[in-house]
């Protein structure tokens, strides 16, 4: 089956500055795409070019598995729900009127379960958007971007100012949208929701996608708290066990990544004289924080 979305390369410079180099990436019928990278590494700019508000320099962006132009940019954008980083509409305007004109902008349009949304965002419909808070405005654009049923969602932090109630009902909803085959890329920075959502992650790291080198889910964390003799015995852990992937020590804990069978562990727990241990499985945000520790 085709993507629903592939990017191949895209390039986009601001001026000299290069925002992304190279970025390629696909979202799959029914599949959830985490995207995630410290501030500036070029989420929301590579989420703009794909939605044609920014022209790359160099690389495609393929919809539906046509390759985007001027032509069909329009024809293809209208089976496509986004939600920007930074929600905008016209200040004085209610938001009733608001979700009017997406209905006339948008064929499939379906005005009940806009107003089944509504509902269970509990939207304040008759506030001019000016009027509304911060998380009242995101749920008028996720309304807005889910209400014509799109088959492709690009969603830049969408929680983002969302109270806890209303994000389960969001995640909720894309569970359901993912079962029938919409598929989704998703910019956040909490890496716990990422982590329960989402079907895999995309890193990206100063405009280029990036692949964790060593790091993969199967791996444990052992943190370790020593005293400044028994640090001594760890260059010992680390030539016994090659299934130390990485090893690092910050004063007098030691966080060890560990690749390896159940025996190897337990036989590495007991190979070391320690004060305080703990092992867990290995978190997004472990993964994160090694991609990312160089920054
Ligand atoms: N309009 C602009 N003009 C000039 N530079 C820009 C502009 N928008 C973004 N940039 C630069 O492009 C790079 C990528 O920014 P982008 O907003 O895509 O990052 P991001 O990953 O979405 O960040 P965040 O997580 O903070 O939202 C950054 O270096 C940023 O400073």
């Amino acid at each position: 089956m085709s993507f629903l979305l592939e990017t191949k390369n895209l390039t986009k410079y601001y001026g000299k500055r290069l925002a992304i180099d190279k970025v390629s990436i696909t979202v799959s019928p029914g599949e959830i795409v985490g995207f995630v990278g410290p501030n500036g590494s070029g989420k929301t700019t590579t989420m703009r070019t794909v939605m044609g508000f920014l022209k790359p320099d160099s690389g495609k962006v393929f919809l539906f598995g046509e390759e985007v132009n001027r032509r069909n940019v329009h024809r293809l954008l209208r089976y496509v729900g986004y939600v920007p980083g930074e929600v905008n509409y016209y200040a004085d305007v209610t938001v009733r009127r608001i979700l009017e004109f997406y209905t006339s902008f948008y064929e499939d349009f379906d005005a009940e379960y806009c107003e089944y949304l509504c509902k269970m965002f509990d939207v304040q419909l008759d506030k001019k958007f000016e009027e509304l808070s911060l998380g009242n405005k995101k749920k008028v654009s996720i309304i807005q971007a889910l209400a014509h049923k799109p088959r492709l969602l690009i969603l830049d932090e969408p929680t983002n100012s969302l109270d806890p109630v209303i994000q389960k009902k969001l995640y909720n909803i894309l569970r359901e949208l993912r079962a029938s085959g919409v598929g989704v890329l998703l910019s956040s920075h909490v890496l716990g929701e990422v982590e329960k959502l989402c079907d895999r992650v995309v890193f990206i790291k100063d405009g280029r996608i990036v692949t964790p080198p060593t790091f993969d889910k199967s791996m444990k964390k052992i943190v370790v708290d020593l005293s400044t003799e028994q640090v001594e015995q760890l260059s010992r852990v680390k030539a016994d066990f090659p299934e130390v992937v990485e090893l690092i020590l910050e004063n007098s804990t030691v966080v060890i990544y560990f690749k390896g069978s159940q025996k190897r562990l337990v036989h590495l727990l007991n190979s070391i004289d320690f004060q305080d241990i703990s092992v867990t499985d290995l978190s997004l945000e472990d993964v994160f924080e090694n991609l990312y520790r160089a920054n």
